[in-house]
């Protein structure tokens, strides 16, 4: 567009200058647009940061407990305050904001504790330094306030999405900290599910199937502390499996029966044209007790209630192979008898295999092919980036150890910054440099469109899966 610009062009007619500069003008404005739309949903660092601020300075620390119905008021307030500074976010934006903030610090904290990351993320000071001060001010005022089990809590009495507070319900919910016996009803009536109750340590959790899904979900069960090892159990025919759940502590059982005779929460985590043998299995020993969570691709929810009483409650989970490290994506559905509060309970026992989110089931066989299948399209691309060195001459164990970091890399900027992909990618070209031939390369290769129809079909086939784990008329009749 340079040239066209600088008419350096030769034997080009006015005319046909004229059209290639508005068809130059018309992308410049495309481009625009997008960008501005991008801006729109993408934070910046500096705004970011200037959100961190105000945040810090409104003493977000101390609201750290969980009770939306005060940080409304909180974010009302920084809404207005980001305004002043020209920064023209919702309060939803801000709190989503927060919201991803927060589950990168715990998960950056957790892998600091165990693989000792010698990276400091961006914004990770900041994040530090308002969860020391909430955990210093949590432990001053906070100690009257007595274990809140999450289940058997009654249904609550007020509508649970968030509701415009006044002065007065602020003043309330803060006065009640100090009162044991009204605290309970305040989180019962507004759980956020972001700071998680304290969970009852009698829960015994279950796993039908030892395989790699049951061991990385236990593991970050077990990481929270709040469930001992003695309170879980696995189940499997064969005991080929059993042997790094015992290491675990856990116990381990071969029949699904009296594994969830003994349990609260069971994992269905078995192969999907398992599932239906699996439940039939167990179905005489489900009560309104226990909660079902099935990891089974493509299985719905549908096809899982129509296979247990009529009453069990069930929850669809997708995970991904990466629990086993905590750096788990999962999504999970509720059933039509899962309450909310099951499902915070499940979000809670999780927090620590990686993101949790809730979404509608129709977003679970997405969710299969981008995250549950797409872990294994990164590992191909991985591979293919260290054989690309390889070919170059580099020797192979040291390109796959650089493939490896390079992908973590990527990742954890891409998560912790909040950046756009094409925002960072744009970030590392250098006009004429060496990144816009290799990116050029992929290009033509197809990468993107490959890597797009490669969730359509993985998503496709999920939901294909599904159709056939469904009972036939016939069978549901009997
Ligand atoms: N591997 C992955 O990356 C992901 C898997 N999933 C889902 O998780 C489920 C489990 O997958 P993986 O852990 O990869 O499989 P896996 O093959 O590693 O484990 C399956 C386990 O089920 C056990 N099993 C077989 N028949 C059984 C029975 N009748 N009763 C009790 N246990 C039985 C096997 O002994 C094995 O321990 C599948 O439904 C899959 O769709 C979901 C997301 C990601
Ligand atoms: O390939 C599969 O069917 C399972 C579900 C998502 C990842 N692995």
């Amino acid at each position: 567009m340079c040239i066209i610009r600088s008419r350096s062009i030769r034997n080009i007619r006015t005319d046909q200058y004229y059209t290639l500069i508005a068809i130059y003008r018309n992308l410049k404005k495309t481009y625009q647009l997008k960008m501005s739309a991008m801006k729109k949903y993408f934070w910046d660092s500096e705004e970011t940061e200037y959100m961190l601020k105000v945040l810090r300075e409104l003493d977000i620390a101390k609201h750290l407990d969980g009770r939306k119905v005060r940080n409304l008021k909180l974010f009302k307030v920084a809404e207005k305050r980001m305004k002043q500074a020209g920064y023209h976010r919702s309060i939803d934006q801000i709190r989503h904001r927060w919201k991803v903030l927060k589950t990168s610090y715990y998960s950056w904290n957790n892998n600091q504790q165990t693989v000792k990351l010698t990276r400091f993320p961006q914004y990770a000071t900041t994040m530090q330094s308002i969860m020391d001060e909430s955990e210093t001010w949590n432990r001053s005022h906070d100690t009257n306030r007595g274990p809140v089990r999450i289940r058997n809590r009654p249904k609550p009495t007020v509508h649970e999405e968030d509701t415009e507070d006044s002065e007065e319900e602020v003043v309330t919910a803060a006065q009640s900290l100090h009162d044991n016996s009204t605290v309970d009803v305040i989180i019962k009536t507004d759980p956020d599910p972001e700071t998680p109750p304290e969970m009852d340590s009698n829960l015994r959790i279950g796993f039908i199937g030892a395989g790699n899904m049951a061991y990385g979900i236990a593991k970050g069960v077990l990481q929270s502390g709040d469930v001992p090892p003695t309170n879980v159990k696995v189940s499997a025919p064969s005991t080929r499996n059993f042997g790094r759940f015992q290491e675990l502590g856990v116990a381990v059982t071969h029949s699904n029966a009296e594994l969830v005779s003994s349990c609260d929460m069971v994992f269905v985590a078995v192969k999907p044209h398992l599932v239906a043998t699996v439940l039939s299995e167990i179905t005489d020993h489900v009560t309104r007790k226990h909660i079902i969570v099935s990891v089974a691709a493509g299985v719905t929810l549908a096809t899982l209630q129509g296979l247990l009483p009529f009453d069990a409650v069930v929850l669809r989970l997708m995970p991904n192979l990466p629990c086993l490290v905590q750096q788990g994506a999962l999504l999970f559905s509720r059933g039509t008898r899962a309450r909310q509060e099951d499902g915070d309970l499940l979000r809670s026992l999780l927090q620590h295999c990686g993101l949790v989110e809730e979404g509608p089931e129709a977003w679970i066989d997405i969710h299969t092919g981008l995250s549950g299948s797409g872990v294994a399209f990164v590992y191909l691309f991985a591979e293919a980036l260290a054989e690309g060195a390889v070919k170059m001459g580099m020797p192979s164990a040291l390109a796959h150890s650089i493939a490896a970091q390079t992908v973590l890399g990527a990742g954890q900027l891409l998560r912790d910054s909040g950046k756009h992909p094409a925002q960072l990618r744009s970030e590392v070209c250098t006009p004429g440099g060496t990144t816009i031939f290799g990116l050029h390369a992929m290009e033509q290769g197809g990468v993107r469109a490959a890597t797009m129809t490669a969730v359509e079909t993985a998503t496709e086939r999920a939901r294909e899966l599904g159709r056939k784990s469904a009972p036939t008329a016939t069978e549901n009749r009997k």
